[in-house]
């Protein structure tokens, strides 16, 4: 085993890169079964480094382990806690190059919207840093006069965590921070696709004092042994997921054997409409952003672009112009916009949903299915004349596709944004005050964009409702997954 030279040559800090497991206190090069797994950066196919492909016994450790440590660390104040937090945001925004170059690596994104993700990631340290030191509770009017009535917070114990591949580092650290801000200790198991970007936070949230135990970041791609061993074990009080909706019901059906807390941040189709009184210059500028970030690999992409009959040759017109201007390439070449996508499965879905479209009377005004780079590279495309009818418009494409469907009414459009299992992220552009709250109360969804594309951000409640999940992550409301209230009831008080 060794990691990519190539790699290391752009790393300062190189032993941020851990060929092993933090599998309890200890950092494990091997695993019982002794099977290893390789991590490849999906634009060039190399190989960046070899890691220990874990087991129930491992997770089991971890899960013990974390059953000790979290006593002694729910036991400090919430002060002391925010303070190794800090350290923690502090060590990540030193090391911000070496943590960017790791993600862009394993995951491809460019390097900037690596940055951005580590600097993202980073924003949830600060916050619940901060928040340690507020979990309030209440003191309630007794029922008679002699009781008193307190709620109390406590943190609900062991957690066992699960993110996907497409943001390897904000997706560990929107979980990771606020666990242990209220008291929890955590069980982490990383897309095995992108292992290396959770296992360099580790490594700071060692050095920022974590203590030992406390958190564990368990390499595995049996992903459902780390399931199966989570929702069995009676020490784990919470798990918190994030990733499709199809994994995500698996885990809830397991979970519930042991009635197990649970938070889903899953699935998203999102909407993106815009009225005749937008500015349409602003919103192609809306949808480049909320389509095309991370290649369209993002939960809370625009997913459907419904633009009103008035505008939509101007802004068709408009929005092909920029993305045809995209450069495409490598995520370490200088100025590429949009890296190659995860996989050949990523790349194999989007273009089926072109082919489905174009074979259903869509036209592609920007792009297509082939891109002279070959691989895990593809067109960003335009597609014109698109319907509820095509594969697009059900399923989330998760890839830089941007579907265009024409609309007539307020009532229309509503009809069609909300026609969809899912309610993660939606979007709208309009000027009219009395149509913007309508549209707004209206879209079925946990979070919506008005008049931008960009949404996601370490002060709101990040989450959805109807089958893209249940939770939040991030704002003053993302402690509460983490919570269990209790209350006293205090009797015989009497003067
Ligand atoms: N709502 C959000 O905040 C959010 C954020 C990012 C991605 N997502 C969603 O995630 C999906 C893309 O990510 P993905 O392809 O990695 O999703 P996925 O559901 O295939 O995998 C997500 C994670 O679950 C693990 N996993 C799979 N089966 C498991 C099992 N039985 N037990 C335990 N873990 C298991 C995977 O190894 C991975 O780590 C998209 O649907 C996207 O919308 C949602
Ligand atoms: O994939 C969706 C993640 O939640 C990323 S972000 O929060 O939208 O940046």
């Amino acid at each position: 085993m060794a990691v990519s030279a190539t790699l290391l040559n752009k790393i300062k800090d190189k032993d941020l890169i851990r060929e092993a497991g933090l599998i309890g206190k200890e950092w494990l090069g091997q695993s019982r079964s002794g099977q290893f797994f390789q991590v490849t950066n999906p634009s060039t196919s190399e190989v960046l480094a070899t890691l220990p492909d874990f087991t129930r016994a491992e997770i089991a450790k971890a899960i013990d382990e974390a059953y000790v440590a979290q006593k002694e660390w729910a036991a400090r104040t919430g002060k002391e806690r925010a303070a190794v937090i800090r350290r923690w945001y502090d060590l990540t925004i030193a090391n911000l190059d070496d943590l960017a170059t790791i993600l862009t690596a394993e995951m491809g994104k460019p390097f900037a919207e690596s940055k951005s993700e580590i600097l993202y990631g980073a924003s949830y340290m600060e916050w619940f840093g901060e928040e340690a030191k507020r979990v309030y509770g209440d003191t309630i009017p007794g029922h008679a006069r002699d009781k008193r009535i307190v709620v109390i917070k406590q943190p609900v114990g062991v957690v066992g965590a699960v993110t996907p591949w497409n943001f390897p580092s904000a997706m560990v650290a929107r979980k990771i921070a606020p666990a242990l801000a209220v008291g929890c200790s955590i069980v982490f198991k990383p897309a095995a696709l992108t292992p290396l970007s959770a296992l360099a936070l580790a490594v700071l949230a060692e050095r920022a004092g974590v203590p030992a135990g406390l958190l564990s970041v368990v390499p595995i791609t049996k992903s459902s042994d780390f399931g199966d061993e989570v929702c069995e074990n009676e020490k784990v009080r919470k798990l918190t997921f994030t990733g499709s909706t199809e994994v995500g019901r698996t885990l809830m059906a397991q979970a519930s054997a042991q009635v197990m807390k649970l938070s889903m941040e899953l699935g998203g189709n999102a909407p993106f409409i815009v009225f005749d009184d937008a500015d349409v210059d602003a919103a192609v500028e809306g949808a480049i952003i909320s389509k095309f970030r991370n290649a369209g690999q993002t939960c809370v992409c625009a997913n459907r672009l419904y633009v009103q009959s008035g505008i939509y040759e101007e802004f068709a017109d408009k929005l092909a112009r920029r993305v045809k201007a995209f450069k495409i390439g490598d995520g370490f070449a200088e100025g590429t916009e949009i890296g190659p996508l995860v996989d050949d499965r990523a790349v194999a879905k989007v273009r089926r949903h072109i082919e489905n479209a174009v074979a259903q009377g869509a036209s592609i005004v920007a792009g297509g299915p082939d891109h002279p780079l070959g691989g895990n590279f593809i067109w960003p495309t335009v597609l014109t004349g698109v319907t509820s009818k095509m594969a697009v418009a059900r399923e989330e494409t998760f890839g830089p596709l941007a579907p265009l469907f024409r609309f007539g009414t307020v009532k229309d459009v509503i009809a069609m944004a909300n026609d969809t299992e899912f309610g993660l992220a939606a979007y709208f552009y309009a000027k009219d005050i009395g149509r913007v709250w309508a549209v707004a109360e209206a879209l079925e969804y946990g979070m919506v964009g008005i008049n931008t594309g960009l949404i996601s951000t370490e002060v709101a409640p990040f989450g959805g409702i109807k089958q893209s999940g249940f939770g939040r992550e991030g704002s003053k409301y993302g402690v509460d997954d983490y919570l269990e209230l209790k209350y006293l009831c205090f009797g015989g008080l009497t003067s």
